[in-house]
């Protein structure tokens, strides 16, 4: 049986006597993209955070691979393979697309760009990379252009890209198709269910078609807590869900 990539056992973080996440228990399975959805309020960012080490949990376990990870800052778990997509402050307005690409792509091997023999090795690594990715990204008609001329939906792409580039085994999204037009929505449909070749995705996303369209697991969050977990259909038939969440929206208009 498949082991759980990322585990969460118990979590919980409190904001003084306000608890945000209570006693979360999850199973990130290799190769999935698992979504988290709830209504405003309900702890999925907050849950993102405790995970990516963004913030520190007040309880509880967090697992990569069997390794306890819950006591390690951020930076280090990223070097355990967790890699969240920061909204565009992670980008280089100044430079190319593939410029960014490529130092997301050395920047796996910091030492390496200090060491003139091993420099323009893995400057060819990381070229090759960021090419491989323009094209993933379906930005490669733009990669010579400065990166905050793109558009909105393009420079989102990118910000996957940037997480990709360091070759995490697990991608957080936190809503990554916000304030996008429709055209923008299904390339980022489609780039998001093509990583789970790669990686593992753990997905916050409020439009219900991609959720249901692209998901292998749903957690679905009220109140800190987890009110139903499974696959698209069972959640989409959770009368629980229907009545906490949107039902109409789940559903697509046939609650
Ligand atoms: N730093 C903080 N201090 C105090 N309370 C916080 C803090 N961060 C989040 N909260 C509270 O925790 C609760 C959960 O917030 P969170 O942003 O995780 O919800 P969410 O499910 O991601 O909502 P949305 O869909 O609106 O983004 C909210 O009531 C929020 O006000």
């Amino acid at each position: 049986m498949a082991v759980p990539i990322l585990k969460a056992v118990k979590v919980t973080k409190r904001y003084g006597k306000f608890t945000a996440v209570n006693g979360v228990t999850l199973d990130i399975m290799p190769g999935t993209v698992h979504s988290v959805i709830g209504p405003n309020g309900a702890g999925k960012t907050t849950l993102f955070h405790t995970l990516t080490g963004s913030t520190p949990i007040s309880e509880g376990s967090i697992l990569v691979e069997g390794e306890e990870v819950s006591h390690l800052p951020g930076y280090k778990r990223v070097r355990k393979g967790l890699a969240r997509s920061f909204q565009v402050t992670s980008l280089f307005p100044n430079l190319s697309v593939r410029e960014n690409l490529r130092l997301a792509a050395q920047g796996t091997r910091p030492t390496q760009a200090f060491n003139p023999w091993r420099r323009a090795e893995s400057m060819t690594a990381a070229c090759e990379l960021a090419d491989s990715l323009l094209a993933q990204l379906n930005l490669h008609g733009v990669a010579e252009r400065i990166t905050g001329e793109l558009s909105h939906g393009q420079q989102r792409r990118l910000e996957v890209g940037m997480a990709m580039a360091g070759r995490p085994k697990v991608i957080f999204l936190d809503e990554p198709t916000s304030g996008m037009g429709i055209d923008d929505i299904a390339e980022m449909k489609r780039l998001i269910h093509g990583l789970r070749d790669s990686y593992t995705v753990l997905l916050i996303e409020h439009n219900m078609d991609i959720v249901m369209d692209i998901s292998d697991s749903i957690t679905v969050m009220q109140q800190g807590q987890v009110l139903a977990e499974g696959k698209p259909d069972v959640i989409r038939s959770d009368e629980r869900v229907r009545r906490a969440y949107l039902g109409s929206m789940i559903t697509g208009g046939r609650a």
